[in-house]
């Protein structure tokens, strides 16, 4: 094959008439598209270019896709969506209509399994392999997963199955010692020490019952390859422990890993990102969480703030630099997140569980076991709530209000923006007799001047924005801008219910009383969400206003930025604009 390599290859087979010798030049070129178009499109960055040796070598050595091959979370897998057929609509990741920016199983047959959530990779391989022996076939099963995803409960879970299987399954640790924020705990502890040499006696994989090789540098192509082939013959669980450098071969992307571990648009060739056009804009709800945690935490020395490993995403970080001692980043680790919390209320603390409210879904159990349940006074902060873009269908959180609003002792709010945002954790910091969940989405809010005093919220209480005749309109949360904007001019009425949970049932009787249709808004699903409480308001006190719903329809959403995922769904200000001219 003629250099450039990259051109000639569109699937693994092309890949795999390359001789060895070639592979270094196939992985400087597959670095270089992935940074090109990165740079203009945006998405993932530092973990994809931290494989591109790894993913070429599996490819290489592997018979993908029968052979089956899993990335877990997948925000590295660029690489290997590039030679699995999709070079050439590269250019669409993650926009609308485009491919995913995680692997996705009716997108291609090379993506073995669905992920965008942590820790799967494990169990889903196992479970693959197991399939595969029952069927009496001869497969090999591989989850390549990363030294912060390892560490948490999920992957222990499926390791210690495997340990006590003979199935053949391949587990590729990838350790770069990062997750989008350092790694923390002491298994990287732990992991450190095995590179350094100095634990090789007592390791713990082998002690699992599992195979384990390593550490080897993964940007050693032909060795990675190598030890590969070597694998290939050993039937069982195996582990092969890989160092890599996330962002390798971007300078910029080495050296702040953070950064660019989606670092927006950048300089291709500089690797310096893109400056932002300088004009004030209101802050992102996450920094308004961030800097109100640590202005309340000076006063309340029983507040502590917990993360499950987005200190940076969720902005804790403020609170992580300021005031160490009551701020933990607990790794990726929900359910433990969630569970800490809950101890940590039984003992007169304050917690404040910051957790995207997608990943919540994954401590469901303990938000009712082990907090509401017990009624635990446990602040849960869920940032990322409603479309978040284009993560797309996997990070999307539409789910939380109808999850969350059967769970018995549980508060639920939704500030409409940031002000709403800092005065209800003033208010749920003063003593709540129960949980709280306060929802609040991805991205900027819309008040300039959001740092003013602090105000009590009082509970339960919904207000009015605009007062009108024709139809009343309930919102929830920060969706109620596009409501503003489309009823401007328009003879309606808008109220923010602010509370999902206890709903202002007085104000709800006066709404139902005065006006002969209701339209409900929300971020999250219809079903089960806010537009429910409504109707089962309704049906309870036997009313029979037109009640319209809207809200997200049943069914995932895909990627895409916010604003066209709001129109795909009706949400944007011209699509309530249109439903609301319709019932008046
Ligand atoms: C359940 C869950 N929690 C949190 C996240 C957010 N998240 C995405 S990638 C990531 C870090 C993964 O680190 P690692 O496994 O070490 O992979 P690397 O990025 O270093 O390749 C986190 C916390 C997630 N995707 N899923
Ligand atoms: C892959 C993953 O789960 C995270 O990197 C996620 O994309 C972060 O989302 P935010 O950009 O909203 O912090
Ligand atoms: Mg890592």
């Amino acid at each position: 094959m003629q250099k450039p390599f990259l051109q000639h290859i569109n699937y693994p087979k092309d890949l795999r008439k390359l001789s060895i010798e070639d592979l270094p030049n196939l992985a400087k070129e597959l670095r270089e598209f992935i940074i090109n178009v990165v740079a203009t499109k945006e998405g993932h960055l530092g973990a994809s270019l931290g494989v591109v040796e790894l993913t070429i070598a599996l490819h290489y050595v592997f018979n993908t896709p029968e052979d089956l091959l899993i990335w877990d979370v997948g925000h590295q897998a660029y690489g290997h969506k590039i030679l699995t057929g999709r070079k050439a609509i590269f250019e669409t990741n993650r926009q609308l209509g485009g491919i995913s920016g995680f692997p996705k199983r009716d997108e291609s047959a090379y993506d073995a399994f669905g992920v965008g959530h942590s820790s799967t990779s494990i169990s889903a391989a196992l479970g693959m392999a197991i399939a595969s022996q029952l069927n009496g076939e001869d497969k090999h099963h591989i989850a390549v997963i990363g030294d912060a995803s390892i560490a948490s409960g999920m992957a222990f879970e499926g390791l210690n199955h495997a340990g006590v299987t003979d199935a053949n399954l391949l587990v590729i640790l990838n350790d770069n010692a990062i997750g989008i924020d350092p790694s923390v705990g002491a298994l990287k502890q732990y992991l450190t020490n095995v590179k350094k040499g100095t634990n090789r006696r007592n390791n713990i994989i082998e002690a699992l019952n599992i195979d384990y090789s390593g550490p080897i540098n993964g940007h050693d192509i032909s060795k990675i390859v190598s030890e590969l082939e070597r694998l290939k013959k050993i039937k069982g669980p195996k582990l092969l422990h890989v160092i890599t450098t996330k962002g390798k071969g971007l300078k910029q992307a080495e050296r702040d890993q953070v950064k660019y571990h989606a670092p927006g648009k950048f300089n291709a060739e500089t690797g310096d990102l893109i400056p932002k056009p300088d004009v004030k804009q209101a802050p992102k709800y996450q920094d308004v969480f961030g800097h109100t945690i640590v202005e309340l935490a000076k006063q309340n020395h029983k507040i502590i703030g917990i993360t499950p490993a987005m200190p940076t995403g969720s902005s804790l970080k403020y609170m992580m630099e300021q005031i160490p001692d009551r701020a933990f980043d607990v790794g990726i680790a929900e359910q433990h997140a969630v569970t800490l919390a809950a101890g940590m209320a039984t003992q007169g603390l304050v917690p404040f569980c910051n957790i995207y409210s997608t990943f919540l879904q994954r401590a469901y159990d303990q938000v009712i076991h082990d907090v509401a349940l017990q009624k635990l006074p446990v602040i849960f902060c869920l940032d990322r709530a409603g479309l978040v873009g284009e993560d797309g269908a996997t990070h999307h959180g539409v789910f939380d209000l109808a999850y969350l609003r059967c769970i018995p002792n549980l508060i639920i709010f939704a500030p409409r923006n940031e002000v709403e945002l800092r005065n209800i954790m003033y208010t749920a910091q003063l003593g709540l007799e129960m949980p709280i969940a306060i929802r609040y989405p991805r991205g900027r809010g819309i008040t300039l001047d959001w740092k003013q005093p602090f105000s009590k919220v009082e509970l339960g209480k919904a207000i009015q924005l605009k007062k009108g005749k024709n139809l009343a309109i309930l919102s929830i949360g920060s969706i109620a801008k596009n409501v503003s904007e489309a009823i401007e001019g328009l003879n309606v009425s808008h109220y923010d219910l602010r509370f999902v949970k206890p709903l202002d049932e007085a104000l709800l009787h006066r709404v139902f009383k005065e006006y002969r249709t209701i339209i409900t808004v929300e971020d999250g699903t219809i079903k089960g969400g806010v537009g429910s409480a409504i109707l089962e308001f309704a049906s309870e006190h036997n009313y029979k206003n037109t009640i319209k719903t809207l809200g997200i329809p049943d069914g995932f959403i895909e990627h895409g930025n916010v604003n066209e995922l709001q129109r795909l769904v009706g949400l944007d200000v011209e699509g309530l604009r249109n439903v609301f001219t319709k019932h008046i």
